[in-house]
Formats: C-alpha cells, sequence, structure tokens
C-alpha cells in the first residue's frame, strides 16, 4: 500500500475536492488562504550529514513551496517538531526562521515535543486573490507543460553527484515564480517532490486530459550520464520546481525561467516519447 492508495481513502472521509490540490483552498475575505501541511522525518527525509540548520530550511521549504504552486504569497508558517535531542532545536529553529526570511513568510508558531525519531511538521498559510490562484485542474488540450527549472537534482545529490548536494539539502521553492505565472494566467500547477511522473500522474488524476513529454526536451541535471539523468529526470524526487500547464502564447513569461518539456493532450493517459510513462517516484510505502 503507498500513499496515493491510503488517499483515495481520505477522499471517502473528507470531501475529495479538498485533496485535489497542494493546498487547501479556504474563503478569506475578499481573497482565498491556502494553507498545506508536512511532515519530514529523519529517516526518510534527513539524508547524513545534513546540518540542524538544513533540517529546519528544508521542513519550511517544502510547505512554502505548495503554497508557491497555488499562485499564493506565503505568509505565516507553524512548526511543530518531535525532537529527539533538545541541542538540535536552535538550528533547526533558525533555518526554519531564515527560511522564512527569504521567501517572505514569517514563523508565528508550532508545537515541541520528544520524540525517538526526529519528526518535523510544518504549516504554511498563503493568501491569494481569487482571480489568480491557480489548481491542479484547469489543464486543457493544446497547452504546453513545463518546469521552472531542472529536474532530477536531488536524487542526483542521493545518488553520488555531490555538486547537487546544495539542492538536495536546501531547496529554494519557486515562491515568486509561482505568483508571476499566476498572474500570467497559467492553466494547471502544483510542485514535484514527489518526482515528475508522480506528479503528472497527478495531474491526470483531476484533469480530463492527458500529458506528453518528451525526454529529448527535459532539462537534466548537469554532470549525469544521459539514461541516468534521464531516470533522474522523470522519477527522482525531492526536486521543488513546479510543473505548470499553460496556452502556449503566454510563454515566455517575463521573469520566470521554464522549460517546456511536452503538450496537453485530448487522451487520458500520460506519455514520454509516445508511449505510456511508468508511474513511479518517491512514494512512502507500507509492507502488507
Ligand atoms: N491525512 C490527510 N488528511 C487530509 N488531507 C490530506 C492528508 N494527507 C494529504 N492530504 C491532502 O492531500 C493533498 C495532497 O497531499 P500531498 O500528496 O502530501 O501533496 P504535496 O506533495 O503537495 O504535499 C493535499 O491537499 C493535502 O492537504
Ligand atoms: C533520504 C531522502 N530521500 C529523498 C529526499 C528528497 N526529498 C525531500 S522532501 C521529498 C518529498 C516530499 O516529501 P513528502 O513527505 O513526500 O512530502 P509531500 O509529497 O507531502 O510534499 C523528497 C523526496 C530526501 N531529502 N532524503
Ligand atoms: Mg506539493
Ligand atoms: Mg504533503
Ligand atoms: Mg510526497
Amino acid at each position: 500500500m503507498d500513499e496515493r492508495g491510503l488517499h483515495r481513502l481520505i477522499g471517502t472521509i473528507i470531501d475529495p475536492e479538498r485533496l485535489a490540490d497542494d493546498c487547501a483552498v479556504i474563503p478569506c475575505g475578499d481573497r482565498l488562504m491556502v494553507a498545506s501541511t508536512d511532515m519530514l522525518h529523519e529517516t526518510t527525509d534527513f539524508p547524513a550529514g545534513m546540518t540542524d540548520w538544513q533540517v529546519g530550511w528544508m521542513s519550511t521549504a517544502v510547505t512554502l513551496s505548495d503554497i508557491a504552486s497555488m499562485g499564493a504569497a506565503p505568509g505565516q508558517v507553524l512548526l511543530a517538531v518531535g525532537l529527539d535531542r533538545p541541542e538540535r532545536l536552535s538550528g533547526i529553529m533558525e533555518g526554519a526562521r531564515d527560511c522564512c526570511t527569504v521567501f517572505g513568510a514569517e514563523l508565528v508558531g508550532g508545537d515541541l515535543d520528544a520524540h525517538r525519531e526526529l519528526t518535523i511538521v510544518s504549516t504554511g498559510l498563503g493568501t491569494v486573490a481569487p482571480e489568480y490562484l491557480v489548481r491542479r485542474r484547469g489543464a486543457r488540450p493544446g497547452d504546453v507543460i513545463a518546469v521552472t527549472g531542472l529536474l532530477g537534482e536531488a536524487q542526483a545529490a542521493l545518488n553520488g553527484y555531490d555538486r547537487h548536494t546544495k539542492e538536495l539539502l536546501e531547496p529554494q521553492p519557486r515562491v515568486r515564480e509561482g505568483q508571476v505565472l499566476g498572474r500570467a494566467g497559467v492553466s494547471a500547477m502544483m510542485d514535484i517532490s514527489d518526482g515528475l511522473a508522480l506528479s503528472l500522474y497527478d495531474l491526470l488524476a483531476v484533469n480530463d486530459c492527458g500529458f506528453a513529454v518528451d525526454t529529448a526536451r527535459l532539462p537534466l541535471p548537469a554532470g549525469v550520464p544521459g539514461e541516468e539523468g534521464r531516470e533522474l529526470a522523470l522519477y527522482g524526487g525531492g526536486d521543488f520546481e513546479l510543473l505548470f500547464t499553460a496556452p502556449a502564447g503566454i510563454l515566455p513569461v517575463p521573469g520566470v525561467t521554464a522549460h517546456v518539456i511536452g503538450e496537453v493532450i485530448a487522451e487520458r493517459t500520460v506519455l514520454v516519447d509516445g508511449k505510456p510513462l511508468e508511474r513511479r517516484g518517491y512514494l512512502h510505502e507500507w509492507s502488507g
């Protein structure tokens, strides 16, 4: 059983529409509030050698990335820390605060308890004008598919390509880009925290169309041989680029680097170079 299977169960208990985006969308006066919460653990998310500051940074960045993917501006972050050793706290909190500062958010609270495995839950709030909100649903056949940066860098670092260590340990959420793309009128957007392939299948699940990408157009991680680079770009997790679809005419969007990687198609399928794309990537799984 993997987390996507369990998401379907959650969708029988709360409105499944609520699960269709990177954030929940909540009315808030004449704006919309978006909210995301993300849990990270030492064994699955914090590779050996990571500093406490980087742990705090990454935990915050993943949530700011979800806010960015909605076209929203980040506001507040709360950090709940299940702490294994008390001396780690100050570094973690400083990393979280610094990530908030860099991306225009404010760390306003959280929770603290003792836990055997370091476990951090970051919760983020943001706001957006209703006309600029971008959802995962909204792609239309003929739109281009694009990403805001290179693919597969985090997994490249895990595979031993040390030049990508910073991208793995200090991910940079595309906070500015998300808002600019929202205002430019992109049709659907999400982040690719679990890898490009799974993300395309997540888009497939909520759209009435399909997605066709070309490997020749994928922006590959530098310094990785061709076939491995392609594998990392399609299936590696831990990158926090934005994946979006847009009417071809709106690209390039001034101020946003974007690589077109394919096209939205009418048939409800995900293709790579014309063949069905394997549905795999970074998934939490349970045995048995
Ligand atoms: N345990 C849960 N209860 C309710 N909603 C959940 C739960 N886990 C995930 N979701 C919702 O499912 C959607 C997708 O979540 P997730 O796969 O974690 O996306 P992301 O990679 O963007 O964080 C989000 O809207 C999230 O709020
Ligand atoms: C051991 C390890 N593998 C992979 C990564 C890269 N990484 C960081 S966050 C993340 C995925 C996002 O985390 P997840 O808990 O799935 O959050 P969500 O999809 O809800 O955003 C990945 C793959 C990592 N930091 N450490
Ligand atoms: Mg996301
Ligand atoms: Mg999540
Ligand atoms: Mg995930």
